[in-house]
């Protein structure tokens, strides 16, 4: 079953078209990945599918629902969250509350029921906790739960993001690239993190210029180059596609191996 469509999803900047009449779908389950050189259109891909910016043609639906076009918050309401390229987190908060406010995507209790504290607001605050402290768990960060964020050191940093994400319960995260700037330890954990994050329910979908990470992780990958969706298909028949090995040596560098594919998506 398909979590996410789209259908000829174009976004043109000017002259530019960044990204070119492009379909797929994300299945309900498992991890998509989307790779291409720099430049490709792949963050923009996703700015289109969160609503960060509308497309110029074409139709995006989420959960059966046609989303084209609808305000970032009420898409991530739906249950389709991001991560961002760069970490951006509450710095002053504490760990366990950037937690929290993820969680508060999903709460029920608006800003009057919260303040006045009926007893729903209150069990609702209780079961954010709960949850915000699973999510910690999961992330692996329980130890830090009343630390400044801004005291994490990077790769916890980037790790607090995914599970504020998580903690909306969300049924699709998009993830830009999780594994920029971790360490190979790092970036196994995280591995693991993010195939945990689809056996439990939640689909998958990220960019990513670390080979390894997605040949690991994804079960299938689109790939795009000049904004134009070039290939798709599992890690395996990617690299063996003469369109994708020709993209990647495009951009002069040579993409026969592992080692030499995430090369040449650095770039
Ligand atoms: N807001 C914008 N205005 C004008 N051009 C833009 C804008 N955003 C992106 N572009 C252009 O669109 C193209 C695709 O950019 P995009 O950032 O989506 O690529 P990418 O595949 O994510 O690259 P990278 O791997 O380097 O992050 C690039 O040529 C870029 O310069």
């Amino acid at each position: 079953m398909s979590r996410l469509t789209l259908e000829g999803v174009t976004r043109r900047f000017g002259g530019l078209v960044a990204v070119d009449d492009v379909s797929f779908e994300v299945p309900t389950e498992g991890v998509t990945a989307v790779i291409g050189p720099n430049g490709a259109g792949k963050t923009t891909l996703f700015n289109l599918i969160s609503g960060a910016l509308p497309p110029s043609a074409g139709r995006i639906v989420f959960e059966g629902q046609d989303i084209t076009g609808r305000p970032p918050a009420k898409i991530a309401a739906a249950g389709l969250v991001r991560t961002f390229q760069l970490v951006k987190l509450f710095e002053d908060l504490s760990v366990l509350d950037n937690v929290k406010v993820g969680c508060h995507l999903q709460g029920k209790a608006g800003l009057f029921a919260a303040l006045l504290r009926p007893a729903s607001a209150r069990r609702e605050e209780a079961t954010v906790e709960a949850r915000a402290r699973d999510m910690l768990a999961f992330a692996g960060l329980s130890a830090f739960a009343d630390e400044p964020a801004s005291g994490l050191p990077y790769g916890r940093q980037r790790m607090l993001e995914l599970a504020r994400a998580m903690a909306a319960g969300p049924k699709l995260i998009l993830l830009d690239e999780p594994a920029a700037g971790l360490n190979t330890e790092e970036s196994a954990a995280l591995a693991r993190i993010i195939r945990r994050i689809a056996d439990e329910g939640t689909s998958v979908l990220l960019i990513e210029h670390d080979m390894t990470l997605v040949m690991n992780t994804a079960d299938r990958v689109v790939v795009v180059d000049f904004g134009r969706k070039i290939a798709q298909g599992t890690p395996a028949q990617v690299r063996a596609n003469p369109a994708v090995i020709a993209a990647y040596l495009g951009t002069g560098k040579p993409a026969a191996n592992d080692a030499a594919t995430q090369e040449a998506a650095h770039g």
